[in-house]
């Protein structure tokens, strides 16, 4: 099989049929209409109560990269499945469009876009699969980290999935997406080289296999390593890691900074309590217990409620993997397209499933929130020409229950989605790493409690607008009306 193509590109990583809907689009004229694309997702992920936006920055590079090279339109024409022509036009192409979208650490909601493309049908219509491939992996993972962050507070929590997770890229920007949620710190080097996460670690069974007993193997990495964690559970934790770390910590005394010991197994409520006291009374109150071994947020809630002496958490598997929900399901809908007249129109997809309905229209989502309080009271789609900054009072229904209302009198509404790109060019300077973790934590804390816990939250409130709200009951009724006259 041929792999290596030294002007291998992204354009590529996308489905087939967005390049035969972009053929016919091409040859039937219509490459160049404008059109508006939006991204949400149906299901909050894992039932949690808010979702940790997180993909952004790698968006961001598809994009500027985004072109077919000699090699893609080699492949193309070999497949036989397309017009020659057709790929060669491709030969020249860019992203030209706008992009809009929440940024990285905000806070989204099922039911609200959260991505939108606008531009040429045939830009919009590649760039599908690909930002749905990030978002609907990054999302998930940032979201999972939050939750575990929630439970844990102010200990430190490491990524330790690499190993684990489902290949290169997920493993690297899943650790970006588990820090922005909230991790503080990953063992993948080429995430901390990337991105600025902090580097941290232990050391593996490996080092006292390699020594054959844990004295021999923590002496030796003692004598090579100033920072030591002592992995203790290689042959048996109470009886030999223990007392072998304790030795060893002993004997170098200032020469080393004894950091604590990591347990990788076995029933962890009743060792850290065992091992919290062998420490204590040996005097090291301030050696931490690091503990990994297939922890999430119910393991470690469970550890807490058995009262488990564990200072640091590593966590791997189930959040690099996001064991618990595989997918965020999110979509990627049009919402909007220029007609024969140049008439932008708004477009629907119905479905025999309800809950599949897309909303039509150009959005902009506003996050509301009560001045006094300086707490969230929900989110208001609006179409993309309203701006709720105008009005003295808001009346915000639920969309599927209607009698379900409130009146907001003196608030804030912040826009969510922001001009990333417009006509092709980036004009969204990417904040750091430091900046987007302090924005999701100051988004966090304008949530109220009902909303943040793990298990049964509060349903967060994602309101349409009146006009938004009619604009949809009307496509609703054009398109039956439409249907009704096939018959
Ligand atoms: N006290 C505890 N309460 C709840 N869950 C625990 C407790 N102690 C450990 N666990 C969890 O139970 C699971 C099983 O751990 P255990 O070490 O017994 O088996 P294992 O994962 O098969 O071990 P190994 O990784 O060595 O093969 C792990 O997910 C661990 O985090
Ligand atoms: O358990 P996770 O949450 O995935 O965390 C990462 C795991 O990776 C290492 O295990 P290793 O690969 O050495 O295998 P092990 O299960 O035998 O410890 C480490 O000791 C953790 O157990
Ligand atoms: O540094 C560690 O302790 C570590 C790193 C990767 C996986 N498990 C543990």
């Amino acid at each position: 099989m041929k792999f290596d193509y030294p002007d291998d590109s992204i354009a590529l990583h996308t489905d087939a049929y967005q390049l035969t809907m972009m053929q016919t689009y091409w040859q039937k004229g219509i490459a160049n209409r404008h059109v508006v694309f939006e991204a949400f997702f149906r299901k909050m992920p894992f039932g949690n109560g808010y979702a940790v936006f997180a993909g952004l920055s790698h968006i961001i590079r598809y994009l500027n990269a985004l072109h077919f090279s000699d090699s893609d339109i080699e492949y193309l024409k070999s497949t036989q499945q397309f017009d020659p022509e057709f790929i060669e036009y491709l030969r020249g192409f860019r992203f030209k469009g706008t992009l809009r979208s929440a940024v990285e650490g905000d806070l989204v909601y099922s039911h609200e876009p959260i991505i939108q493309v606008e531009g040429t049908l045939l830009e919009c219509q590649l760039v599908e699969t690909a930002l749905l491939n990030i978002i609907n992996y990054q999302i998930m993972i940032a979201t999972k980290a939050s939750r575990i962050k929630s439970i844990v507070g102010d200990q430190p929590v490491m990524e330790f999935g690499s190993r684990r997770a489902q290949e290169f890229d997920a493993a690297i920007w899943g650790t970006r997406a588990a820090y922005i949620g909230g991790l503080d710190a990953t063992s993948n080097l080429r995430a901390g080289k990337l991105f600025g996460i902090p580097v941290s670690g232990t050391h593996a069974h490996a080092l006292v296999q390699a020594y054959r007993n844990d004295y021999d193997a923590f002496k030796a990495y003692a004598q090579t390593h100033h920072d030591c964690v002592f992995l203790v559970d290689t042959f048996d934790t109470l009886k030999s890691g223990v007392p072998n770390a304790i030795k060893v910590a002993d004997e170098f005394g200032d020469a080393i900074n004894f950091q604590g010991v990591r347990i990788d197994s076995g029933d962890m409520a009743y060792l850290s309590k065992k091992v919290r006291q062998m420490l204590d009374e040996a005097g090291y109150p301030n050696a931490k217990i690091f503990a990994s071994n297939n922890l999430d947020e119910r393991t470690i809630m469970d550890l807490q409620r058995q009262g488990a002496k564990i200072d640091v958490w590593g966590i791997g598997t189930k959040l690099i993997t996001s064991y618990d929900q595989p997918t965020l399901g999110a979509v990627y809908k049009m919402v909007s397209l220029e007609d024969d007249h140049g008439q932008m129109v708004d477009t629907i997809k119905l479905s025999n499933n309800a809950a599949k309905m897309s909303t039509p229209g150009k959005h902009q989502v506003w996050r509301i929130t009560d001045r006094g309080s300086e707490k969230s009271e929900g989110d208001y789609v609006t179409l993309a020409d309203e701006d709720p900054r105008q009005l003295d009072s808001l009346y915000m229904f639920d969309p599927n229950y209607p009698f379900l209302n409130k009146t907001v009198e003196d608030f804030i509404a912040r826009p969510l989605l922001k001009d990333i790109f417009v006509d092709g060019q980036q004009v969204y300077q990417e904040p750091s790493m430091n900046e987007i973790r302090q924005a999701r934590q100051r988004h966090l804390d304008r949530l109220w409690e009902e909303y943040k816990r793990n298990l049964n939250p509060e349903v967060y409130p994602v309101d349409l607008s009146q006009k938004c709200y009619d604009n949809k009951m009307k496509i609703i009724k054009d398109v039956k009306e439409y249907i009704k006259h096939l018959n």
